[in-house]
């Protein structure tokens, strides 16, 4: 069975080299929308596959990262970088750049690291994320499976070249959330939320 929680966040960016002039060359921003989607062949003690309520965590936290900040390919001129930073206060440097396929294997990998590092208490069985699909705009979308994710080819996502910023980790419910991520360190299921 799949099960789908739906997330949103507004985001600025600007992804260079693609082929549409305006998306290439001016900042611009979206209202995107996340579904991830997960599966498994069992039903947890709520006959849930993962309850909806404990999305709204660290994942929910995680998702919103992204929320009223602008995102920035480290790749990206060197100044841009720098004013950019200087003049927003949330803002993620990725180790890609921002388009919809990147977004989706970026959330992916953070969302499969957290998941992966959560013990769930609820009876939870074999929980896996399924796919991440962002949706840029009301017409365009891209989805993202494993093999995507962990794809040489598009790109390796390491966790650690992922840099918030601190005002965007400060609004983590958890201050330390990226940190124990990077640290692998575990995390226990509330047993209520
Ligand atoms: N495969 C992708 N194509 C484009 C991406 C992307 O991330 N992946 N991104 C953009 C731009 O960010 C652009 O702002 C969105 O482009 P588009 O879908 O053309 O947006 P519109 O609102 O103009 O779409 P309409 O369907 O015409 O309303 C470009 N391409």
């Amino acid at each position: 069975m799949i099960i789908r929680k739906l997330f949103k966040f507004e985001n600025a960016h600007v992804v260079r080299r693609c082929s549409t002039v305006k998306c290439r060359s001016s900042v611009h921003g979206h209202s995107y929308k996340v579904e991830i989607l997960f599966e498994s062949n069992f039903l947890d003690n709520g006959q849930m596959v993962y309850d909806f309520g404990l999305m709204k965590q660290n994942m929910k936290d995680l998702v919103e990262s992204f929320d009223h900040a602008i995102a920035l390919w480290r790749e990206d001129d060197a100044e841009y970088l720098r004013d950019m930073k200087k003049h927003s206060a949330r803002w993620v440097e990725l180790p890609v750049s921002p388009s919809a396929e990147q977004f989706s294997r970026v959330i992916f990998v953070m969302i499969d690291k957290l998941l992966g590092l959560t013990s769930k208490i609820n009876g939870e069985k074999e929980v896996k994320l399924h796919s991440v699909i962002v949706h840029e705009t009301d017409t365009g979308y891209a989805q993202c499976f494993e093999a995507d994710a962990y794809s040489k080819e598009m790109g390796d996502i390491n966790l650690c070249e992922i840099d918030f910023s601190p005002q965007v980790k400060e609004d983590f419910k958890d201050r330390r959330l990226w940190e124990k991520i990077l640290n692998e360190e575990t995390f226990v299921n509330p047993d209520s939320v």
